[in-house]
């Protein structure tokens, strides 16, 4: 398969092309999406903090404008990239979700962590770099585990007080240092539920930029314990049997996958395909 889109780190300098412009509240768009003609973009008198060359979509360069406040251009509104995930195109989505993350980094590291100084571009390279302490910072990728701790016909599944009412879903947590992941799941289980689970399956894994979050899910089976939500993280945990699922996450999450594919295997049904 061709893939539509791929990343790179493109000169600003060179003309053309496609942009994507980014404020406080989400991705600049009109009837025809948020890709813009850039020569078009840049006319606009946006308040730009950073340009970012971002990749190729269908063989056309594509850069981020990312801005360092609220504008308004005629005929254009803003959505979140959350709406972008919830609703439209797919590879639309990805592109977004690369460029929120190149945005929320390279905003987040024009200075250096360890001298305080201005850090720079790295031409060629997705890395701020300060030169008296040779020090480069890459894009922030946080590892989190999820998983669908299973028994017979019954699925775990929680709800934070942040879900959507109504709506359940697997745990997950984020991996701190000196952890496996394996050893992460295995905390983030005890700790927000108190169950202890065993055959930890990988069933794969999804970019999740909110911000900037990788998601490596996983499948277990309950191995002993009683539920026991964890105080403020936690609003109510329980068993679901497979025929009575209560509100689920949405169907582009790994979250929605891992419980959809397991359903899926458990009643003979064709199997669901994991959004990259
Ligand atoms: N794609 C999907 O289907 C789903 C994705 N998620 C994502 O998984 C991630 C982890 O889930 P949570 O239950 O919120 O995590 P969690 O159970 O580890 O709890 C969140 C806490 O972790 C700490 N934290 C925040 N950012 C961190 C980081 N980058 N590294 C280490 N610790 C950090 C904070 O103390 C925060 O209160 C979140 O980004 C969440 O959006 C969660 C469920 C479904
Ligand atoms: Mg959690
Ligand atoms: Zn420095």
């Amino acid at each position: 398969m061709i893939e539509r889109w791929t990343t790179a780190v493109l000169d600003t300098e060179l003309p053309g092309g496609w942009a994507v412009a980014r404020g406080p509240d989400g991705f600049l768009h009109d009837d025809n999406g948020a890709l813009f003609p850039r020569h078009w973009l840049k006319g606009q008198d946006l308040p730009l903090l950073a340009e970012h060359g971002i990749g190729h979509l269908d063989g056309e360069p594509v850069y981020l404008l990312e801005l360092s406040g609220r504008a308004e251009v005629p005929g254009c509104g803003w959505k979140s990239l959350r709406a972008f995930m919830l609703e439209g195109d797919h590879t639309l989505y990805k592109v977004l979700g690369y460029a929120a993350q190149i945005g929320t980094w390279a905003r987040e590291h024009r200075f250096c962590g360890s001298c305080g100084r201005a850090t720079v571009q790295v031409p060629g390279e997705r890395a701020m770099y300060c030169e008296p302490c040779d020090l480069r910072a890459y894009p922030r990728i946080s590892p989190s585990m999820i998983v669908l701790v299973t028994r017979g016909d019954e699925v775990l599944l929680a709800r934070s007080p942040r879900f959507v009412s109504g709506v359940y879903s697997t745990l997950a947590g984020f991996a701190e240092p000196g952890e496996s992941a394996e050893d992460c799941l295995i905390r983030e289980v005890r700790e927000e539920v108190s169950i202890e689970v065993r055959n930890i399956q990988y069933m794969g894994s999804q970019c999740w930029p909110f911000p900037h979050s990788m998601m490596l899910g996983f499948h277990a089976e309950y191995a002993g314990g009683e539920i026991v939500p964890q105080e403020d993280e936690i609003e109510d945990a329980q068993w679901f049997n497979v025929h009575a699922l209560p509100p689920l996450p949405a169907s582009r999450s790994i979250a929605r996958y891992l419980i959809d594919l397991y359903v899926a295997r458990r009643l003979g049904h064709a199997e669901p395909v994991l959004p990259g």
